[in-house]
């Protein structure tokens, strides 16, 4: 599933136009049809609807939709909220074929808001991606209203007056119980301030050529197929040796846990062989409860890791370093001389970020990958913003972040956000507020340790980590537990059922 901005959606529509033929007044048929067939799965057939049409071809949308329920017997009216003569081109023509049905269309005179309220169900085709700027009056009023009053509210492609895309913070906008997205999500659907207006979404197809949307844009939803096209099988004749070595670095008599989540995640997630790197206070502590990883002991400075031992890197795939370290003076050394001579890809999680910020350098001239797993505040500690700032617009952050410094981001939060060095991003959606506790990062730092050893591209292996994360936690919430008491050891032991799920 692809996510577009406004401009590539208008992009990828003129191509279907220009290129492939396909005719606006089709498109806007197909458009309506679809989103008709997906209302009547959560209407009654007894509901009373009122389509409220705008001026462009969100509104036109609106027309087709009316007609195709008139058709299937719905009590169906429309309350055109605009002028007669704003009502032109594909638009007019299918507002014409709604007449010619018996559609009954109404005019909006700035009250009649009666019709908010005796119908049942509000189908807003007011306005789509054409919104600029704070929706004007009378539509803002109106939109207070709705939001207000009305029972149940289903927006066709974007709640009314919401921006498609991120960078805006002020706007009036619909409610919306529902939302069918025309043929792909919109940015705003993956923004922690404009996602919750569009309730439960969906996309509808309406035949738009996958070549359209491939040429136009480069940002995606990572899904089940996904995964399961790019995580390579375990063959008969495998051994330890070539699922990967990976070293975890971090813990503190503080934070002892945090180490012990990464490993038991990493093993769990298919890391052949995983050693932790930490005190001898935490190996003590650890080496018991977690008896598949090995150990290996670094100097410590009254129990945080310092950098007077010389750690050796070689046979290691791949390293992960931060978790629970703390963020003390010498653990900072030692993190930054490790970033410096890694030769193999290495994750920065937690602690790790902090005490990289002063030193970006050093990660935009590493030779091997780099991934940083920030979580929204780590990731505005970086940039040196706040997390409101970053919030209002993550997918520029993120991506400008990438490129510049030469590395993975995976922005962490109710919607992961992962980009490569390229600019490329993906979004997963897998996961739900049971993560929002302390250690499920740790654990999804450990998973991607152990995807990155397996054989598929960094950025594979970094979306599948976060997909298979969260759909532990999706799997463990839909059977046995629930948002409040799940734990992230919890989403260690889910991880064997995704990957029944998966194979
Ligand atoms: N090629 C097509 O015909 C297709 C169009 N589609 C639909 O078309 C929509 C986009 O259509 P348009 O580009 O015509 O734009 P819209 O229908 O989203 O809205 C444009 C209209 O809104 C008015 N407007 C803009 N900002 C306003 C504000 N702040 N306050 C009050 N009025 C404002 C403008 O004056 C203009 O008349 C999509 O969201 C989708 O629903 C889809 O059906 C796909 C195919
Ligand atoms: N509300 C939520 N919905 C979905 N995923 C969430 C939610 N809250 C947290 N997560 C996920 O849980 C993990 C939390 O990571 P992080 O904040 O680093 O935790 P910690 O540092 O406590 O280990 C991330 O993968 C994040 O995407
Ligand atoms: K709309």
């Amino acid at each position: 599933m692809y996510i577009v901005t406004a401009k590539e959606m208008y992009d990828i529509d003129h191509f279907a136009m220009t290129e492939i033929g396909l005719d606006g007044k089709l498109l806007m048929e197909n458009a309506g049809r679809a989103v008709a067939d997906r209302v009547t799965a959560i209407v009654k057939d007894t509901d009373k609807i009122c389509v409220l049409a705008g001026s462009g071809n969100n509104g036109g949308d609106g027309f087709v939709i009316a007609r195709t329920l008139l058709d299937k017997g719905y009590a169906v009216q429309v309350l055109q909220v605009v002028a007669n003569d704003k009502i032109l081109g594909d638009a007019y023509y299918h507002k014409r074929l709604f007449e010619r049905c018996g559609g009954i269309i109404s005019l909006f005179d700035g009250k009649c808001t009666s019709m908010i309220t005796s119908n049942n169900v509000i189908i807003d085709a007011i306005i789509g991606i054409g919104s600029k700027g704070i929706l004007r009056e009378p539509l803002a009023s109106l939109v207070h209203y709705i939001n207000r009053e009305a029972k149940k509210v289903i927006s066709v492609d974007i709640p009314s007056g919401l921006p498609a895309d991120e960078g805006k913070g002020e706007f009036i906008s619909i409610q919306a119980d529902y939302t069918f997205v025309i043929g792909a999500p919109k940015v705003s659907a993956f923004l922690n301030h404009t996602s919750p207006y569009y309730g439960k979404w969906e996309p509808v197809s309406i035949g738009l050529p996958s070549r359209a949307f491939k040429t136009n844009t480069s940002r995606f939803v990572w899904g089940i197929d996904d995964v399961r096209n790019s995580l390579p099988d375990r063959k008969p004749d495998d051994h330890k040796g070539e699922h990967g070595k990976g070293l975890v670095i971090g813990g503190s008599k503080e934070m002892p846990g945090a180490l012990a989540m990464s490993l038991k995640a990493s093993l769990r997630a298919g890391a052949g062989l995983i050693t932790g790197a930490t005190t001898e206070g935490v190996i003590r502590m650890l080496s018991a409860n977690c008896i598949e990883a090995t150990y290996k002991e670094l100097s410590e400075t009254n129990g945080f890791l310092d950098n007077r031992t010389d750690v050796s890197l070689e046979g290691y795939h791949a390293v992960a370093i931060g978790m629970g370290m703390g963020r003390r003076t010498c653990t900072g050394d030692l993190v930054r001389s490790l970033v410096h001579t890694a030769e193999c890809p290495i994750v920065i999680d937690a602690d790790g970020l902090y005490h990289i910020k002063e030193d970006l350098l050093d990660i935009e001239n590493r030779r091997y990958p780099t991934v940083i797993t920030p979580h929204p505040g780590e990731m505005a500690m970086l940039l040196g913003i706040t997390v409101n700032e970053l919030l209002l617009e993550p997918f520029r952050y993120s991506r400008e972040f990438a490129i510049k410094n030469n590395s993975y981001v995976v922005l962490k939060g109710m919607i992961t956000i992962i980009t490569s060095p390229e600019g490329e991003q993906v979004v997963n959606m897998s996961g739900n507020p049971g993560l929002a506790k302390g250690g499920s990062g740790d654990v999804l730092t450990g998973i991607i340790l152990a995807m990155i050893m397996q054989g598929q591209t960094i950025f594979q292996a970094l979306c599948n980590a976060c997909y298979i994360h969260g759909r532990s936690a999706d799997e463990l919430i839909s059977e046995k537990h629930s948002y409040h008491d799940l734990l992230a050891s919890d989403v260690i032991d889910g991880l064997a059922k995704v990957f029944r799920i998966i194979s």
